[in-house]
């Protein structure tokens, strides 16, 4: 039973079409990338599938029934454009939201707390708000998503202006949520995450889908014309005629091999030339089948 069926919903604002025909599923238990440039129309599908804006047509099914706005008490959503009270205390703050999602303010206290634990910043209870970095109130505004453990969670660019050691426990944490049966859509720009993190993913540009499905059905549509190579010794097989591109690091390079050519006779020339701790062969990444998808898009 997926936990979000959109299905051909489109808006436009104006003459301007934010979203032409868009359709996806999210099962519980998994996690979404909904992914595209600035402007594609991230933001205005998020809207629609709770209700902030009602689609021009097509439909919007939550937990297997139409939108209705009492399912947003199964819904947590933490949007781009944050806001949190800047003078009142943390705690209050957290017990506030909780309360407006239906929680009694003791229940609500004693979540707040266990997962100011959970991120580690009970230090920063009971201060004000303003006191606050930008990391902290972000994770403040992550648990005021969570507080009433909502079953569909939706975030927009959740890790934006986290460090890494912050951005991987709030990771772990979505994991944990999924693991536990939890929805969890986020938007994003940052690719590398959306690899890690997300078994589906949607790719919008200007308004339409223009690649969707499992990580696994993504990937399988490109060749593995990709190799990742950690070396120590003589470079020279870089200059491979099996090399199209290649991208070169400390001890490492990311090879592009032309169309049709022999990964093993460039092993076998690199292993005359080099010490080689590692070889694989991999498919292209995210990122580039953003950038070739949005591309040929635009070329079109
Ligand atoms: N309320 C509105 N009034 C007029 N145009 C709007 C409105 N909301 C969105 N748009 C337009 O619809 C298009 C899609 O915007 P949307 O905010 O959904 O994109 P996005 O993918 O979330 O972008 P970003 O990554 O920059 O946040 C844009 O061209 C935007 O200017």
């Amino acid at each position: 039973m997926p936990v979000v069926e959109l299905d051909r919903i489109s808006k436009s604002y104006d003459q301007k079409v934010a979203i032409k025909d868009l359709s996806l599923k999210i099962e519980a238990g998994t996690m979404f990338g909904l992914l595209g440039p600035n402007g594609a129309g991230k933001t205005s599908s998020i809207r629609m599938m709770i209700g902030i804006t009602l689609p021009d047509s097509g439909t919007v099914n939550l937990f297997d029934r139409p939108f209705s706005r009492d399912q947003l008490s199964r819904v947590g959503y933490l949007p781009e454009e944050r806001g949190l009270y800047k003078k009142m205390n943390v705690m209050d703050q957290l017990v506030l939201m909780g309360q407006l999602h239906g929680l009694k303010a003791e229940t609500a206290q004693q979540r707040a707390r266990a997962w100011c634990d959970r991120l580690q910043i009970m230090d920063a209870a009971d201060k004000k708000t303003q006191e606050l970095s930008k990391g902290m109130q972000q994770k403040i505004q992550f648990i005021s998503t969570l507080l009433h453990d909502p079953g569909l969670i939706i975030m927009d660019e959740p890790f934006s202006g986290l460090d890494p050691v912050n951005a991987s426990l709030l990771q772990d944490t979505l994991l944990d949520l999924k693991k536990q049966g939890k929805a969890i859509l986020f938007s994003t720009h940052r690719m590398d995450q959306v690899e890690k993190l997300c078994d589906s993913i949607c790719l919008v540009h200007r308004g339409e889908a223009v690649l969707a499905g499992t990580m696994r059905e993504v990937k399988s549509g490109y060749e593995r014309n990709r190799v990742l190579i950690h070396f120590e010794g003589g470079r020279d097989f870089l200059g491979h005629p099996a090399v199209e591109s290649f991208k070169e690091y400390a001890g490492q390079a990311e090879i592009k091999l032309k169309p049709g050519a022999n990964a093993q006779d460039l092993l076998k020339s690199a292993a005359e030339r080099a010490t080689i701790f590692r070889f694989e062969l991999v498919e292209p990444s995210l990122e580039e089948i953003f950038i070739k998808t949005v591309g040929e898009k635009v070329d079109a």
